[in-house]
């Protein structure tokens, strides 16, 4: 099967620094991967250069969520799906929500616990609501594809990884940013990680071991790709 994506000796030069570095690395359709590695390690960057090359093919869930605080959680999660109706209707749903696509935001926000919150305004939620939020937006996309930075940071590690669940069932191919090992190995067949802007491994989940990559966080020698 072809590659969904694929990078060859990638390089990314940001402010004249090298942030991503000599990566090498092809996603086949179907794949759920975790992204793992300390703060600055790259995982954005990496997830940004993904998304360019999918463009309309993926959704992605940004680590500043990019919500609009005036407009309703209902408007947001809408947001997703705004060029597939024209700026009449759009502006007709801004006053009065459309009866399909509030009973279709509605039934997303369930399992996700925004049900009750649809008309309440986003500036008031907290970080997890507004987290969940955003998650739901990139799920209402209802693309191929999930790109998530990470996306349940906000959460306690059982709904994160329920919500992570939820994403990887309605999508074929996901791939997420994560800062939590346990929610890597747990809910992810291949774990990538990346140190320094280059890939210092990437392997089956099976493979590996909540030690190992609590030694890979410390900055354990041996983790070569
Ligand atoms: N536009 C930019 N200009 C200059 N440097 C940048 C730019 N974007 C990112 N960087 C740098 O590139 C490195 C990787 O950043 P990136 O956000 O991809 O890391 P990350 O692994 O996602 O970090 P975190 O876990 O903290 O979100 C960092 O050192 C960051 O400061």
């Amino acid at each position: 099967m072809s590659a969904l994506v694929e990078l060859q000796g990638f390089t990314l030069e940001r402010g004249g620094q090298c942030i991503l570095r000599d990566i090498s690395l092809a996603i086949a359709p179907g794949e759920k991967l975790a992204l793992v590695g300390p703060s600055g390690a790259g995982k954005s960057s990496l997830l940004g250069e993904i998304h360019r090359r999918l463009g309309e093919a993926a959704a992605l869930c940004p680590q500043q969520l990019g919500l609009v605080d005036a407009l309703s959680v209902y408007h947001n999660i809408y947001m997703a799906q705004l060029q597939r109706r024209n700026s009449l209707l759009n502006l007709w749903n801004l006053f009065f929500p459309l009866a399909g696509p509030l009973r279709e935001v509605e039934e997303l926000s369930q399992p996700l616990g925004l049900a009750a919150l649809l008309r309440r305004p986003v500036a008031g939620l907290s970080g997890g609501e507004r987290q969940r939020v955003a998650l739901a937006r990139a799920c209402y996309a209802q693309r191929e594809t999930f790109l998530g930075d990470e996306p349940v940071s906000s959460l306690d590690p059982e709904q994160g990884g329920e919500l992570l669940d939820r994403v990887n069932a309605a999508h074929r191919t996901a791939v997420v940013a994560l800062h939590n090992p346990a929610l890597a190995l747990a809910h992810f067949d291949r774990v990538i990680g990346l140190r320094g802007g280059e890939l210092a491994f990437d392997r089956p989940a099976a493979s590996l071991t909540a030690a190992q990559l609590a030694d890979f966080y410390r900055g354990g020698s041996g983790w070569q790709a």
